[in-house]
């Protein structure tokens, strides 16, 4: 990169105008917008304040007038980053001659005790000038975490999120596109390895002593950078118990927290049939707009049960803030926080900083025979359980080629496969034998399905390998793919499902820590080894 000279980072951002100019896809736009964005940080980063930066403003500039609606709003993406580098220099001249006083303390009053102290201990720990942002964790690239957070910080100040519900005009549309939400910091925390945190060399050899120094089971701490703003509230629908804790938790958070709201339309509308005091809650009226949800919200709250964690995650194509899950189903098992105690757990996770558990989803393309070229027809499916491939309600043997990375697995023939992630885990893999497995583990489950075969076990496959299941041509039916239990798509002979983890994880806010609160599942939610102890008396409860 370092050689990277301004002529070819020129050629680049004009073949990205170019695509971005002629596309009408929202997903697509975004996707540039974000590339853009990232080449001019790092470009910015390592070249210093390149004069260029103005030459591309005024390509940007002159090209505006010409655009449709649509790329205009994503124009702004590639225009910030421009018109905010002399910005960001000089705040960070401005922070590094105010020296470490910029770290603000989040505050660490009257906390729910295991979280915070918890908590605390990690921020000692592994935070400060060790702090990494979500977005480099996942990309295990260096980048500007200090002009990310100015970013953000300027974005929000000149754009207020003081949507109303009702009113979505085109200029609540633009600042969609722009990063709008609390900034927070990613560390990693490790019991006795507090040192070389910020290695990024998987292996090294120096002296031909091989030691690794990225392990994946790492505990995360989320330290928030300012302070969250506002909060979508997703519900388990049909349940009068969730409702009454809903209306309850918009309440507290607005008067309490002086916190802005959303919520699914359906939740507004219950909202407004108890009082229309509830007017001041947001709501979105397309679907397209939920695209750009991860931009307008700090925080994700979710009550139910693990049904309404999955369609949380569902919601969210790109990536997903932080997840607050609270139980309310019959199991929970990604739902570690208890209803009852809701203003403590809130009260604690909004100071931060929080333990969270980053868990990894699956990318799912289904490729049709038909089609023309691989991607031609349908949009990825994002998966945080699962995704099924089986016979449906064929009685047929389900028949399906497995190719992993493009070398030939195996062919399953019985009821299907599962491809789950390490969440998914304890879910429908569990239930076809597959093994459970820690969520920050990034691995990927293939789980058969009743299989016709006495030698079929699961396998558990490394998180880098892409999977394709394939109905062969002779296949006497068809087979049918479904996405976290729900989204039925069939699947005919030569149609294939394309299956590899995705870059955006959801990450959820842990009662304790990733590792206490898995045990604490499998314990209390699946009675995980539950015996008699042995004793000469006759036998005891564990
Ligand atoms: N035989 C089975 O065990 C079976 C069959 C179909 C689907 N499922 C699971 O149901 C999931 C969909 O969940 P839903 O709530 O929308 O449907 P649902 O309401 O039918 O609930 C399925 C059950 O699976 C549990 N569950 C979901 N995710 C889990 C996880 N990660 N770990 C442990 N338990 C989990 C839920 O708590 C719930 O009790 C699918 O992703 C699939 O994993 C399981
Ligand atoms: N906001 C929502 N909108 C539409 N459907 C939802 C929403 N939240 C959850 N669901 C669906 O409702 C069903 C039940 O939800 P959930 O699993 O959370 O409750 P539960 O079954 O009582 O709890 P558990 O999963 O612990 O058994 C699931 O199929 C889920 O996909």
């Amino acid at each position: 990169m370092l050689c990277v000279g301004d002529n070819l980072i020129g050629h680049i951002f004009e073949l990205l105008l170019d695509t971005f100019a002629n596309s009408q896809n929202l997903d697509q736009l975004l996707g540039i917008a974000r590339l853009a964005n990232q080449i001019w940080t790092h470009y910015h980063q390592i070249v210093g304040i390149p004069l260029s930066g103005y030459n591309f403003y005024e390509k940007l500039q002159s090209w505006w007038p010409r655009s449709s609606l649509c790329n205009a709003m994503g124009t702004i993406g590639f225009m910030l980053p421009c018109l905010l580098c002399l910005d960001i220099c000089k705040e960070r001249d401005r922070k590094i001659s105010e020296g470490p006083s910029y770290r603000e303390n989040n505050g660490d009053d009257d906390r729910t005790e295991n979280l915070a102290r918890r908590s605390n201990d990690q921020s000692e720990q592994c935070c400060g000038s060790n702090g990494i942002f979500s977005h480099e964790v996942l990309q295990d690239g260096e980048s500007d975490s200090d002009s990310k957070c100015l970013l953000k910080q300027i974005c929000r100040k000149e754009l207020p999120m003081d949507l109303d519900s009702n009113s979505m005009n085109s200029c609540s549309i633009n600042h969609h596109f722009i990063m709008n939400s609390a900034s927070f910091k990613l560390s990693w925390w490790c019991k006795g390895d507090q040192s070389d945190q910020h290695k990024h060399d998987i292996v090294s050899f120096e002296r031909g002593n091989i030691t690794t120094a990225e392990r994946s089971s790492k505990q995360i701490s989320l330290k928030w950078e300012t302070r969250p703003q506002t909060v979508l509230i997703l519900t388990k629908p049909n349940s009068t118990s969730v409702r009454i804790l809903c209306s309850e938790m918009v309440r507290w958070l607005r008067e309490q927290k002086q916190l802005d709201i959303y919520v699914e339309p359906r939740v507004r509308v219950e909202l407004l049939s108890e009082s229309s005091y509830y007017n001041f809650v947001h709501t979105w009226k397309e679907d397209t707009e939920i695209m750009v949800l991860h931009t307008k919200v700090d925080l994700v709250v979710t009550l139910g049960g693990d049904g309404t964690v999955l369609w949380a995650a569902s919601m969210f194509k790109g990536p997903v803030p932080p997840v607050v899950p609270f139980s309310l189903g019959s199991l929970g098992f990604m739902t570690p926080f208890h209803s009852e105690r809701y203003r403590d757990y809130l009260d604690s996770v909004l100071k931060g900083p929080i333990s969270i558990t980053l868990r990894h989803r699956l990318q799912c393309h289904v490729i049709r025979e038909a089609a023309k070229n691989e991607y031609e027809t349908e949009e990825p499916v994002l998966v945080l359980n699962e995704v099924t491939i089986d016979r449906g309600i064929s009685s047929y043997l389900t028949n399906l080629e497995c190719y992993c990375d493009n070398s030939f697995v195996t062919c399953v023939q019985g009821d299907g496969l599962i491809l789950s992630t390490t969440s998914g885990s304890t879910a429908y893999s569990l239930a076809a034998g597959g093994s459970m497995v820690h969520p920050q583990v990034p691995g990927i489950l293939f789980t058969p399905i009743c299989p016709h075969s006495l030698s079929f076990r699961p396998l558990i496959l490394p998180e880098h390998v892409t999977l394709r299941v394939q109905v062969p041509f002779n296949s006497r039916s068809h087979a049918w793919a479904s996405f976290d239990g729900k989204d039925r798509k069939r699947l005919a002979a030569g149609d294939a499902l394309m299956c590899s983890m995705a870059p955006w994880p959801v990450p959820t806010a842990c009662q304790v820590d990733s590792t206490s609160d898995f045990l604490t599942s499998i314990h209390d939610g699946l009675h995980w080894n539950l015996r008699k102890t042995q004793s000469f008396d006759g036998p005891r409860d564990t």
